[in-house]
């Protein structure tokens, strides 16, 4: 049987990865391998979905978790960290802890790092490749953000501070970034809910602009699921809520592993 090189390096993640490659519903899935948690460690993984790509604990090294504080972060967006990171975790009554009801999401700098095994793979396939919000080393320079998500809301949210690079009318964050970051945050929660997606239709409206260096705050909401296609919409806010800066809505379509390897 002759196969696409699609095919054979899907096939080749997943030995690598350790996992199965399942087709069906149109889509290729990769099921993590069965494993026990004892602690709240990282979100990807989901007992009750096996369409999601769980990041698991590869033995040689970790990548670099890019939506964790450093010193570029002013204080807005240290505060909504804390405010959301605090309920990732909750207290128990006998002194322990236990998830809460929000989840934080690692932040790689290529999304094949996502999977087991994706360090090693990042280097053989497409090395120098990363990925955009992600590729200005200079902290505080561009795009800094972090990610959580509410599993029982099916929401998600993002804090993100535009960085001096990102300028587009004097003194206002470009247009296109506010697009990038929109994409990225609509585009990983439809990734967590559907597994792989691609961007199919965004539609944005620009209400009011952005201040170059100010944090801002992203929702992103399921609105419907049909078939293959995941609906999603997103509003970007001041930290406090009180004003509307961008609202969008989105279509992801779920892709095969073959589609996103190029296909
Ligand atoms: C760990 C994670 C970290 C992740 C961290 C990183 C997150 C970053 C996220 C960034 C995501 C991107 O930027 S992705 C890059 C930008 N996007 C792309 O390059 C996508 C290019 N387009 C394509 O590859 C393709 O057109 C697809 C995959 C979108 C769809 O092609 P297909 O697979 O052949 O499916 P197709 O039959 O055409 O369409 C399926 C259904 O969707 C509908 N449909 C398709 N396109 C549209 C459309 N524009 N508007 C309305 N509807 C549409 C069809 O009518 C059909 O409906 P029905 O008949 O079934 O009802």
């Amino acid at each position: 049987m002759i196969r696409s090189r699609a095919q054979q390096i899907a096939r080749g993640l997943c030995q690598i990865m350790g996992r199965e490659l399942l087709k069906g519903n149109n889509k290729t899935i990769i099921r993590p391998p069965t494993q026990t948690r004892q602690t709240p460690q990282h979100p990807w993984s989901s007992s009750s979905s096996v369409r999601t790509i769980s990041m698991l604990h590869w033995p040689f090294t970790q990548p670099r978790d890019f939506s964790l504080p450093n010193t570029s972060w002013d204080s807005d967006m240290r505060q909504l960290y804390e405010h959301y990171n605090s309920m990732c975790e909750v207290d128990t009554e006998d002194g322990g802890k236990k998830w809460g009801p929000w989840r934080r999401l690692p932040s790689y700098n290529r999304s094949l790092k996502y999977a087991t095994g994706g360090v090693y793979l990042s280097k053989i396939i497409h090395s120098k490749a990363r990925l955009f919000t992600r590729s200005i080393k200079e902290q505080g320079a561009a795009f800094e953000y972090v990610m959580f998500v509410n599993k029982e809301e099916q929401k998600c949210v993002c804090v993100f501070q535009a960085g001096h690079l990102l300028e587009g009318p004097p003194g206002m964050v470009h247009g296109g970034a506010i697009a990038t970051m929109i994409d990225t945050v609509i585009g990983t929660h439809a990734t967590y809910l559907s597994g792989p997606v691609m961007t199919a239709n965004l539609n944005i409206n620009y209400c009011s602009p952005i201040p170059l260096g100010s944090t801002v705050l992203l929702t992103s909401s399921l609105d419907k699921e049909e078939g293959r296609k995941t609906f999603l919409s997103s509003q970007v806010t001041s930290t406090d809520g009180t004003k509307l800066h961008t609202e969008a809505t989105g279509l992801f379509v779920s892709v095969t592993m073959g589609h996103l390897v190029g296909a």
